[in-house]
């Protein structure tokens, strides 16, 4: 059946509807004499009749997309019509007579008449054109397309002519030629058609187009004949029509007739199922003669709703209106609702074939049955998960494969509804007044155990319990009505806390059903027990194993094949009036409950079309449980964070998740996201780094004197300017050893390092605000970004490492990083050809990380056509320490190169080694012919630093052996700075 109805378009959704209506709304291809209007045909207005073909597109340029986000349209769309008549296949004639067919129209409009004219009726395949260039067959995209049209059926090509070589007087003309796509020749299948070319002057020209030329044939489709060629006048003979020759266009017009009915018995095709007979179907839904399977659901009062003429309304003003929680307005996470028994009949034969769930439920042993007079058996499922409006529309989708979705939704209904704490159960359980009155129901607060007592109703594993009326339950979440009392099983270690049930014929407590605050309903595994963890990941039920024998559902067969007596007769009508539309998040958690994958895909469609920022952040909390649809939402919170943030829904999220309405996952969900946001790849590093390299490039241009003033001086402090040959960065520890290759061969590079601001004894060496103006902030703002960034990646370190997440947090808090600008300035190249010379020595870092960011790429605007180009200058080199090669590593835009340092391979006891880096000369320039020039190139490490006063000695699980004795931050960096520094 799902094959039958093809979805309208798996992004569209309900809006657009009037939700007072609940029409199916109508096939594409319905005839507009139908008795059935609606207000979702009102697309396919007359004009649409022919979708006009834009030979530009691949598609036909006019597509319907229906208005419900199920709605039975194929895309056959507004070009098909199917004539009032006969429902009968093939064609065949009912008694009235009639006989219906189907028919499509198509245009395409021809363009460049005269130079296709020219082409076309020369004698060679190619020609001149004005401007001398060759014109080909490409040159006319009448002859280049060949588009397909009426839902892929047919291909619509025109064949130029081959060159006439019979010497034939007759000017060579254009071929029209219409191949079908679906004969089955495998089965001999022909197909009758009566087929109409026609030509048509083009109407833009203002008048009223008339026929130019037409052509009506009956064509039979099949083997050998599959195609139907028609040539067309001659482009001569046309262009003797003035308006054609005016607008130097015209259109060919196409329509193709042909029966309606089952093309492929072996095929069936949502085509070619009569109308009627869907609506047959549809209309046998709740129908309580022929069903033989019985939904017992609860129906909530909408909020807001009165009950009309209820003797509570004088009891109590809580149970008289939907009621209000602690803030004045309505709150879905009331402690009260108001509900009422309904019962939806439905047949077993369509829901197997719907729902792998349901087949296995219904071909059970085990499913509750009783004879109706007549000896009819009867299922009857008490739905746990679901209220009345979401079963009347799943069903609904069962028997019509459409649905409608509410425009506005609030997630809170369908997490803290039905399965979230009240449940169809307890009605039924309680046996006494009139369940099908509207009641109230009060949870008791700081009751928590709806989850888990509803759940045990479905799904849990409740062995525990040996009263429990489930004990035989495996991942269900439906149950058969019980028909004796048994109390509801809970799984939560908490005394029981059953709410009051507040009937307007009774005060009792008994049997009322034990709820929560809990808002989130997990979805149920198809498992034999159901854990904790289950409760918190999806399990889809499609496809999951342990359906096929019984004993998975929840009442066992002896106790409860006792049949249920239904106090009050039920005083509503069947088929029932539908409910307001369903909740797209309530109908994708009962979809997964029941196998029905397309439908959760819809519902998820929906959800995700229709999301704004302002109903987001519920929709997210709503979420949490289902993996693929809470990425989804909280991939659409992050985008759209700036507008999420301030909106009132997000407060009033907030706001709940404090006061502990969504649960622990609450939090979690909120965790989740704020780490997100943190993230590197959502804070947008890109323009901090582009404002720091610009900085950095104003600060080494300032005059030498500006900058000497700024000159590094202390090792402890390690701030201020580096003018070039004062550092030799090297692997070498020996003092003298060093300050021999410095000598020798120094680094030519200058630097500015920069540390911690608010350092009580070292101070920053800060240029003038004059003389680099925004140079301080710009700084001090990279420098806390990359801190945050530095915490990151310790944490992904130390989960890697087998350590707590947050490990490291406290021994890398206090910021005791250096932020250093580099400027390699261009250099003569005889100058690095000394021996042991580079921009930068091989060397490892001293800290924990360093976050490289090399002059990635600038853009430079050259010539008018503003043709941007990139340059890199690159030259960084780190060596694989298994085969001592340096290798380049390369800019790469987006990027920062992250190298481990000294301190973290001490710390780790080298599972993580420091990178030995180095920075050589990227390719000079000729200056003259005895010279060269190396190109200029920024850089900024940000050297991660350990708390000075953190002792750094092996970690936990790296090793029994230490490999180096504990020391202090401080003490290694300072001892490593003091030697490379003169
Ligand atoms: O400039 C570079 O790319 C690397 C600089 C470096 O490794 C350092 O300063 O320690
Ligand atoms: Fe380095």
């Amino acid at each position: 059946m799902s094959d039958l109805v093809r979805t309208a378009s798996p992004l569209s959704s309900s809006p657009g509807r009037n939700s007072d209506s609940f029409e199916r709304p109508s096939f594409p291809w319905q005839s507009r004499f139908s008795r059935r209007t609606s207000s979702s045909l009102s697309a396919a207005s007359p004009s649409n009749l022919q979708a006009a073909w834009d030979p530009s597109s691949a598609r036909p340029s006019s597509r319907q997309t229906g208005s419900f986000t199920a709605s039975a349209s194929g895309s056959w769309n507004s070009t098909t019509r199917q004539h009032p008549g006969s429902s009968m296949g093939f064609g065949g004639q009912d008694a009235s007579g009639t006989r219906q067919w189907t028919f499509m129209g198509f245009e395409w409009v021809v363009r460049d008449v005269h130079k296709l004219r020219d082409f076309v009726e020369g004698v060679h395949d190619t020609t001149e054109s004005e401007d001398g260039s060759t014109i080909g067959m490409d040159d006319f995209e009448i002859l280049k397309l060949a588009p397909l049209v009426g839902d892929d059926k047919f291909k619509l090509e025109v064949q130029a002519p081959v060159p006439n070589e019979n010497g034939d007087s007759k000017p060579p003309t254009l071929t029209l030629c219409i191949t079908s796509q679906i004969l089955d020749f495998a089965h001999n299948y022909e197909m009758n058609a009566t087929m109409m070319a026609g030509i048509k002057h083009d109407e833009r020209i203002g008048a009223r187009p008339e026929w130019v030329w037409d052509e009506h044939v009956d064509w039979v489709f099949r083997r050998e004949s599959e195609v139907w060629d028609c040539p067309l006048p001659s482009l001569s003979a046309l262009l003797e029509n003035p308006r054609i020759q005016q607008s130097d266009s015209f259109t060919i017009c196409v329509q193709i007739h042909c029966p309606v009915g089952p093309l492929f018995p072996q095929h069936p095709s949502a085509y070619y199922v009569p109308r009627d007979l869907l609506e047959g179907l549809e209309a046998s839904l709740d129908n309580p003669n022929t069903g033989d399977v019985r939904f017992v659901c609860l129906e909530r009062m909408p909020p807001d709703a009165e009950i009309p003429g209820s003797p509570a309304s004088e009891a109590s003003p809580a149970t008289s209106r939907r009621p209000s929680s602690s803030t004045s307005s309505y709150s879905p996470f009331s402690l009260q609702t108001t509900a009422r028994k309904r019962v939806i009949y439905a047949h077993s034969d369509i829901l197997t074939r719907r729902s792998d769930y349901f087949a296995t439920m219904l071909s059970s042993t085990f499913s509750e049955t009783k004879l109706v007079p007549g000896d009819r058996k009867l299922y009857t499922i008490v739905v746990e998960e679901a209220d009345f409006e979401t079963v009347y529309w799943l069903l609904k989708y069962c028997y019509a494969n459409w649905l409608s979705f509410k425009d506005h939704d609030d997630p809170r209904l369908a997490v803290e509804g039905i399965g979230g704490g009240w449940s169809a159960r307890w009605l039924i359980q309680q046996q006494r007044g009139n369940e099908w009155d509207w009641t109230a129901f009060t949870k008791r607060p700081g009751d928590d155990s709806t989850v888990a007592s509803a759940r045990s109703a479905t799904s849990a594993e409740s062995n525990q319990d040996p009263n429990a009326a489930t004990s035989t339950t495996k991942g269900k979440s439906v149950a058969t009505e019980p028909s004796s009392v048994s109390s509801p099983t809970r799984s939560s270690p908490q005394a029981p806390r059953a709410p009051l049930k507040v009937s307007n014929s009774a005060t009792s407590s008994r049997q009322t059903p034990s709820t929560t605050r809990r808002p989130l309903q997990p979805p149920v595994s198809g498992s034999s027990t159901m854990s904790n963890i289950s409760r918190t990941k999806p399990v889809p039920l499609a496809g999951s194993a342990g359906y096929s024998s019984s004993g998975h559902y929840p009442l066992s067969p002896r106790t409860q094949r006792q049949s249920t007596v239904i106090s009050t007769p039920d005083p509503h009508p069947h088929p029932t009036p539908p409910p307001p539309p369903a909740s797209a998040l309530a109908i994708y958690q009962v979809a997964h409950r029941y196998g029905m994958p397309a439908l959760a895909a819809l519902a998820l469609d929906h959800m995700m079309s229709t999301i704004t920022p302002a109903t987001s952040f519920s929709l997210l909390l709503a979420t949490s449980v289902w993996d693929e649809l809470r990425t989804l939402v909280e991939d659409y919170v992050v985008e759209k964070w700036d507008e999420v943030s301030v909106s009132q829904e997000f407060e009033q999220c907030c706001q709940e998740v404090s006061s502990g309405e969504w649960g622990p996952d609450g939090g979690k969900t909120l965790m989740t996201l704020f780490r997100r946001l943190r993230s590197p790849s959502a804070m947008g590093y890109a323009p901090i780094i582009q404002n720091a390299f610009a900085k950095s490039a104003e600060f080494f241009r300032m005059p030498v004197d500006v900058k000497d003033s700024l000159q590094w001086e202390d090792p402890r402090a390690n701030r201020g300017y580096v003018k070039i040959g004062r550092e030799r960065v090297t692997q070498a520890t020996e003092a003298a050893e060093i300050a021999a290759l410095r000598e020798k061969a120094p680094d030519f590079k200058e630097t500015m390092e920069i540390g911690r601001d608010w350092d009580s004894v070292w101070k920053n060496q800060w240029p003038q605000e004059t003389d680099a103006p925004g140079f301080k902030t710009t700084m001090l703002d990279f420098f806390q970004r990359c801190h945050e960034l530095h915490v990151h990646v310790m944490r992904s370190i130390a989960l890697g490492l087998d350590l707590k997440e947050m490990f490291f947090d406290n021994k890398i808090q206090e910021q005791s990083h250096n932020l250093r600008l580099l400027s390699y300035r261009p250099i003569k190249r005889a100058l690095l050809d000394n021996e042991g010379q580079a921009r930068a020595g091989a060397h490892s870092d001293y800290g924990t990380l360093t976050l490289l960011f090399q002059d990635q790429v600038f853009s430079i605007q050259i010539s008018l056509l503003s043709k941007l180009i990139q340059l890199q200058v690159g030259g960084l080199e780190v060596q694989n320490p298994h085969t001592g090669a340096f290798i380049p590593a390369t800019p790469i835009p987006g990027t920062i190169v992250v190298n481990v340092a000294d301190l973290l391979a001490r710390w780790s006891n080298d599972v993580l080694r420091s990178t030995l880096h180095r920075v050589v000369a990227p390719p000079a320039k000729p200056l003259n012919q005895q010279e060269a020039i190396t190109p200029a190139r920024q850089s900024i490490a940000f050297f991660c630093n350990p708390n000075f006063s953190a002792e750094i000695a092996c970690l936990p699980n790296c090793g029994t052996v230490a490999k180096y004795p504990p020391i202090s931050t401080e003490a290694y960096i300072v001892g490593r700075l003091a030697a490379t520094y003169t």
